[in-house]
Formats: structure tokens, sequence, C-alpha cells
């Protein structure tokens, strides 16, 4: 007989499946560093793959997501040296016709064609069953909009690169999405008249990685007008090549700190950045509201968490990513909570918000489920196991659950491998 002891701790396997989440027997004291940020690495190494010349992205995110966007820019024709933590990135001619796995990637998904179509290859993409049903009709209409041949409405779909791109004025619905926004300014300098890239729907959610695309965009010696709401307009030109450094993963602290917040103890993240466009710092002021003591320092941010969780009522559609995590700490407060404006979070890895529902209610909270949030009332929790859908940040909330819940199983912890490789022994390793 297999003991749930035994089970977590197989180094030859892996983790188990469902895996024992590690339970706190106290206040949990830790510092982590954590690898870098999603988000900024494929960034980086999307514009360093369509720069002037050789550039490094140092500190580089080594996870499944940032290794499929290597891949899909090698097979583009550029040349990305992935050993060690220092990625050096080699533009080169797109000119083979290629495969693009996205895997569960949307950065993958969203940002590569606009730079496929600068190929004079016949670019064919594809990715994870679950990847087929995420939103990319709107990038591919813009693209065609700005002149590119493409064949398909959404994943599978076939670029057929002429080598340039037109470029100019478009018009896109990124109310399901903020990618949809940074994909076509992220190419856009290199299009032949820029692009000018205009929202017409509902809110664009998650905000502040359009200013990071735009922020990194002017890094790199890019014009980039974004005075105007729910208008860009990226001039063409050269895109110069950097040297740049990679911040930590902001949203990936979420459930280190969250371990400080449900155990009491105290966790620090290392390497804090003093201002940063990542969505994950906002984690100090929702901690804060719940009742944590919320400290950044030389050390880093350091959270102490409270005697007694307070929910929250957050519109949390800037930063969508962090809902897991958030909603998992609100099954856990004294008092209810009311998350909103994250209908969008449908469309992640999973539909986020009916997959908390589901899986926070069947340990027993009290979770009502909306069109555009969640509402979250104090219960009291039991074990069972935790589904993931292939969600990393599902993952993230089985596992904070079961800090402070016996008995919590998480399956498919693997799956967290999308934004942090070694996840599980990580996580286990501060208990
Ligand atoms: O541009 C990015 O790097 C991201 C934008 C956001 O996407 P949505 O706007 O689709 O929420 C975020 O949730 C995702 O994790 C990363
Ligand atoms: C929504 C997310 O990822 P993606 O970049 O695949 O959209 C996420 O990491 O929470």
């Amino acid at each position: 007989m297999t003991t749930t002891t035994d089970r977590a701790a197989d180094p030859a396997n892996g983790p188990a499946d469902p895996w024992p989440a590690p339970r706190a027997r106290g206040p949990v004291t830790a510092t982590v560093s954590l690898p870098g940020s999603k988000s900024l690495t494929n960034r980086a190494l999307l514009l360093a793959s369509i720069a002037d010349g050789p550039g490094v992205v140092r500190r580089a995110l080594r996870s499944r997501d940032t290794l499929l966007m290597a891949a899909a820019l090698t097979s583009l024709g550029s040349r990305v040296d992935t050993d060690g933590d220092d990625w050096v990135v080699t533009p080169g001619t797109f000119g083979a016709d290629a495969e693009v796995d996205c895997g569960l990637a949307g950065t993958v998904m969203r940002f590569v064609p606009p730079v496929a179509a600068l190929s004079t290859g016949t670019i064919a993409f594809d990715g994870d069953p679950h990847m087929r049903k995420r939103p990319v009709g709107e990038v591919l209409r813009a693209l065609r909009d700005l002149g590119v041949d493409i064949e398909g409405d959404g994943l599978p779909f076939t670029i057929r690169g002429a080598g340039a791109v037109p470029g100019g004025t478009v018009v896109v619905d990124a109310s399901a999405s903020s990618q949809f926004i940074s994909a076509l300014l992220l190419a856009g300098a290199r299009y032949e008249k820029g692009v000018d890239v205009r929202h017409d729907g509902k809110p664009v959610p998650s905000l502040p990685h359009i200013d990071m695309t735009v922020a990194m965009l002017r890094e790199h010696g890019v014009a980039v007008d974004d005075s105007d709401a729910n208008r860009w307009t990226v001039a063409p030109g050269p895109i110069k090549a950097l040297d740049r450094t990679i911040e930590p993963d902001l949203s990936n602290a979420a459930p280190f700190l969250a371990l400080a917040a449900v155990s009491g103890g105290t966790v620090t993240v290392r390497d804090w950045p003093q201002a940063t466009d990542q969505p994950g710092d906002q984690l100090r002021e929702v901690l804060s509201l719940m009742g944590c003591e919320v400290r950044v320092g030389d050390d880093g941010l350091t959270v102490t968490g409270p005697e007694r969780l307070t929910g929250i009522d957050l519109d949390m559609h800037d930063i969508g990513e962090l809902t897991p995590a958030v909603a998992a700490l609100c099954a856990l407060a004294e008092t209810p909570s009311h998350l909103t404006g994250i209908g969008h979070i449908r469309g992640h890895e999973t539909d986020r918000l009916a997959a908390l529902a589901r899986e926070l209610g069947a340990l027993g909270a009290d979770v009502t489920e909306h069109p555009d949030g969640l509402t979250i009332r104090p219960a009291t929790l039991h074990g069972g196991v935790f589904h993931t859908y292939a969600d990393h940040r599902m993952a993230h909330a089985g596992v904070i659950i079961g800090a402070v819940v016996e008995d919590v199983l998480v399956e498919n912890i693997t799956t967290t491998s999308k934004t942090f490789t070694d996840f599980a022994p990580f996580w286990a390793g501060l208990f």
C-alpha cells in the first residue's frame, strides 16, 4: 500500500498524481527567490528576434511557455540559445516553412503570428486541445486587414508570409484579451507603415500588460503613442538590440505570499522590483486589504499573515491572472468576498470562473459563479481532490487551500510547469 507520504515524495517519477498538498503545522516562515516573469521573458525573446542585432535576455524564465516561445522563434529562423540563465538571441532571416506549437501559451498563440507574417515561409500553428478553444480570431482578422494572408479563423491556422507586411490602421475588439493589442504592437514597428491599433468593444482587460508592452517597445527605441484611450500607434522603424534582465514573476509570487497570509507566517520574495508593469505588484494592495502586513525593503517584499483573513470586494479586471490565488484566499477568509470584472478569464487556460466555483465548492467552499465574477462566503472547508484542468494557476489555488486544510490532493500538479519548472518540490521545501 502506498501511504500519502510515500506518494508525495517519489523523486524518480516526479510528484504523485493527485499530489497531497503539504499542510502547514504552524506559521510558515520563508524567504524565496522566484523564477523570471513569463510575460517579460516572452516579450523580450520576441522583440530580440526581430531586433537589429543579437541581444541577451538575462535571468530568462525557463518553463514550458518560454521554451515554446524560444522554439517558435527558432523555427521561424532566429537563433535562441537557451543554455544557462542568460539567453542569447540572434535574429535571423525568416524564410523557412515552420510549425509552431503554442502549447497552452496565450503569448505564443497571439504574439508569434504577427511576427510570422514577416516571413516568406508558410507557418502552421496548433497547440494543446484546450488551446483550440482560446480566443485568437480577432488577431487573425486584424492581421488580414493589415495585409497578411491567413487560412483559418482560430487554432489551427496557417500564415502564408510574403516577407513584408503593409501595416496601417486596424480596429480590434480586445475585450476578450489584452494580448490581442500587445501582439499587434510588438511586431508593428517592422511593418511598412507601422500600426495604428484602435480598440472597439467592451473595456480591455489586463491593461498593465499593455503598458508592459509599450514600455518594452520604448526601451528598444520604438516610438509608441498611447496618449489616447483605446488607441496605440507604433511608428515604423528598427528595433534596437538590448541586453536586459528579467524581473521575478510577481504573479507567480501569489501562492507564496498567500502561504504567509493563510498560515499567519512571514514570507519574503527577494528582488521585488521598485517599479514594474507586472500586475502581480498589485498583490501588495490585495493582501493588505485582506488584513496582511506588507513591507517592501531592501530584502524584497515581505508579507505577514493576520490572525484572521478578511474577505474583499475587488474589481480584478486589470489583474485577472491573480484570480485563482485570490479566490483561494477568499475561500479561507472570515467575511464574504466579491470578485468582479473578470468575465474574460473564462478564456484563460480553462474557464477559471467555472473551475474555481466547482473545485472550491467541492472542498466545501460557498461560491456563487456570476457571468463576470465570483461571490465567496465563509464556510468550513474539508479535504478532497482539487482538479486543475491543466491550468497552472488552478494548481496554485489548490495548494493554498491544502496548506491549511487537511487531506487536499491536487490533481496534475505538474501543470505548474507552464510558468514554473519543478514547482511541487520547491513548494514542499517550504514546509
Ligand atoms: O500579455 C501578457 O503577458 C498577459 C496578459 C494577460 O492576458 P489577458 O489579457 O488575456 O487576461 C494575462 O492574463 C496573461 O497571463 C499574460
Ligand atoms: C492567462 C494566463 O496565461 P496566457 O499567457 O496563456 O494567457 C496566465 O498565465 O494566467
